[in-house]
């Protein structure tokens, strides 16, 4: 039976960052009816969402609370006892994880973009991406007081009519810090970067932010992309506490490609329900709930599916697999000067600035331990997810791109954060070699999945951790910077020896006892060729099915060295623009060569 409040063009699974883009997209359009499945609710007043921090005490007030699902991850193995669980972040609710993000607006480096076409993804390069980040924002230019305090911009980096408000935070930290922090990394050799946001991340800069500058309040995804429309498009239609257990197959679709008719999903009362979809399911439930659900449809690898009692419906090895995130650590000084204010002050640092001379030899020490590199993932992946030979080609294709003497993709992070007697030093390594794995480990949809970034599981992971502390080290005392601080207060010179350097065990042991993760998780049905364990072609659809897609953090092809939500936006925004273009080739076709096709209450003509 057909009916119009249960049967939708697209259903989109997840009302987060990319999922309300594509809603947004794809409903413009009044005869398209369209479905999003949010398991959390509406945030739209809640002050733990739209609160702007005024200092770093106040990052993120959502974390802990109901707009965040509280996630935690599986033992740590390679931390220094081995057994260490880390929270997981990522957020429930109409906007997902901006709900509770750090509102950072940062893109990508370009060079890393272009390399996304060399993993087989054709047309995803700096350029076409550009288009997207610049299109879909509205970025405010900061007051001449926020200027000096470092807030600058290049006019041709944004668009100033766009949907997503960007802006420099109203708090941003006065007292000169900007001065001192910009002239210490001019001492060290690392140029002040006017603009983070052009493609060219490189060195010292001061960074924007997802706000409304007039109304002080978070700019989350729903801000954006969703609350502007929800009234004006009863075409568009969210389901709220709603969590989608499954996607269901039509049983014989004529080809070799699996075809879906809708998702299955459970209500907050228990009751469960099936949505109809008559083009297209799209998944956009982030990097943890989407290979999830391909596995839940029996999309993914036999072996973890199999013990679960599920069907292999379309076997892809590699669901699930593939995990990057970074490790962070924090060192801290105190201060003889009381810092107010929120600092939005960061390093992006290469690694030839990290190793200097020594970058050869750490090169070749990398290139001879490629194999045994690919041997550890491989070992920690469930059984047949890839091969050696691939893991060695994705570890090679990283290892030239981020390490070449040349390259200019930053490798290291540090966030500069004077806030009270203390300045602190966040940072971490941006771009692992460790890759780790997310999967089910129950059929039951409501349950957590096996979250396990396997943080610093290859050695060289750690030495650039250790190798940013050093630089931090260094920095602190460089002057004016030096003239700042008193004491390290973390580590401290009675754990790691003021002279230590990056290959010493205290560092090596102090990175491994203090890292916490970003819960920045990339490329678990990552955007790949087929043939390199990708799980989407190039405009996100599954492999092996006919109108199943993935568009969120999950299909990255590689960790990014930027925040991930300006690029979430970006990509999103260029999926939902290739489904139009697909979508008005179908319908010519529909016109010369089939009779005119209505479905169930929605397109007409
Ligand atoms: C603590 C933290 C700080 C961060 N800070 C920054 C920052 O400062 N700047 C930045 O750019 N990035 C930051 N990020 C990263 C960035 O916000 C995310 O990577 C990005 O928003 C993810 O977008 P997404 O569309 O992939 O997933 P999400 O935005 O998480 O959307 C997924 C949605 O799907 C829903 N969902 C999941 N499963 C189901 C299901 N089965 N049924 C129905 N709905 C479901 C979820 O509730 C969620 O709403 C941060 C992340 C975290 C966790």
């Amino acid at each position: 039976a057909c009916d119009p409040s249960t049967t939708f063009d697209y259903v989109i699974v997840g009302g987060g960052t990319a999922g309300l883009v594509l809603a947004n997209r794809l409903s413009a359009n009044p005869a398209t009816t369209v479905a999003v499945i949010e398991a959390g609710d509406l945030a739209y007043s809640n002050p733990n969402v739209t609160y702007v921090p005024k200092s770093i005490a106040e990052f993120a007030l959502g974390l802990g609370t109901s707009v965040e699902w509280g996630y935690t991850t599986e033992p740590q193995r390679y931390t220094a006892n081995g057994n260490v669980t880390l929270p997981y972040w990522a957020g429930k609710g109409v906007g997902g994880t901006t709900l509770v993000n750090g509102m950072t607006y940062v893109r990508a480096e370009k060079r890393q973009i272009d390399a996304w076409e060399d993993l087989g993804n054709e047309g995803w390069n700096w350029e076409t991406m550009k288009e997207y980040y610049v299109e879909q924002e509205n970025f405010s230019r900061p007051s001449e007081q926020q200027e000096a305090n470092g807030a600058t911009y290049d006019e041709s980096a944004h668009e100033y009519e766009g949907e997503l408000d960007v802006g420099f935070t109203p708090y941003l930290t006065g007292q000169g810090a900007f001065d001192v922090l910009r002239q210490t990394h001019e001492a060290k050799g690392y140029a002040w970067n006017k603009d983070v946001n052009t493609g060219s991340m490189h060195g010292f800069n001061v960074w924007p932010m997802t706000l409304n500058v007039s109304t002080l309040m978070r700019e989350d995804a729903a801000r954006a992309f969703y609350y502007p429309i929800a009234k004006e498009r009863p075409n568009l239609h969210v389901f709220l506490n709603t969590t989608a257990s499954h996607i269901l197959w039509k049983d014989s679709d004529g080809g070799s490609e699996k075809t879906t008719s809708g998702v299955e999903v459970v209500r907050s009362d228990g009751t469960i329900r099936t949505l109809q979809a008559t083009r297209e399911v799209i998944l956009s439930a982030g990097s943890i709930r989407s290979p999830a659900l391909l596995e839940l449809s029996g999309i993914g690898n036999p072996s973890v599916l199999k013990p679960l009692g599920i069907e292999t419906i379309v076997p892809l090895p590699s669901v699930g697999s593939n995990l990057q995130d970074q490790p962070a650590n924090g060192i801290i000084y105190s201060s003889s000067t009381n810092w107010t204010g929120y600092a939005t002050f960061a390093s992006f640092l290469t690694a030839s600035d990290l190793f200097g001379a020594s970058l050869p030899s750490i090169i070749a020490s990398i290139a001879s331990n490629l194999t045994s590199y690919a041997h550890a993932i491989l070992s920690d992946f469930a059984p047949n997810s890839t091969t050696l030979a691939i893991q060695e080609q994705l570890l090679r294709h990283q290892l030239d791109l981020v390490f070449a003497p040349t390259s200019t993709v930053p490798l290291a992070e540090i966030l500069w954060v004077p806030t009270g007697n203390l300045i602190v030093a966040q940072f971490w390594n941006l771009l692992p070699f460790s890759k780790g794995s997310i999967h089910i480990n129950s059929t039951n949809p409501l349950s957590q999945p096996s979250i396990n970034p396997n943080f610093l599981q290859l050695p060289i992971d750690t030495l650039v951790q250790a190798a940013i502390a050093v630089h931090i080290r260094e920095l602190f005392a460089t002057p004016p910077l030096a003239e700042y601080v008193t004491d390290e207060v973390t580590p401290g010179f009675a754990v790691v020896l003021q002279d230590a350097t990056y290959t010493d065990e205290a560092w090596i042991k102090w990175v491994k006892g203090s890292f916490n993760g970003n819960s920045h998780p990339v490329t678990t049905c990552g955007m790949m060729a087929r043939e390199l364990g990708g799980v989407v072609d190039a405009e996100g659809r599954v492999y092996g099915t006919r109108n199943v897609r993935v568009v969120d953090a999950s299909v990255f092809p590689t960790q990014i060295s930027g925040h991930l939500s300006a690029s979430v936006y970006a990509l999103s925004g260029k999926i939902a623009d290739a489904i139009l273009k697909n979508e008005g080739r179908e319908q010519v076709e529909d016109v010369h060569v089939a009779p005119p096709h209505v479905g169930c209450g929605e397109r007409s003509s």
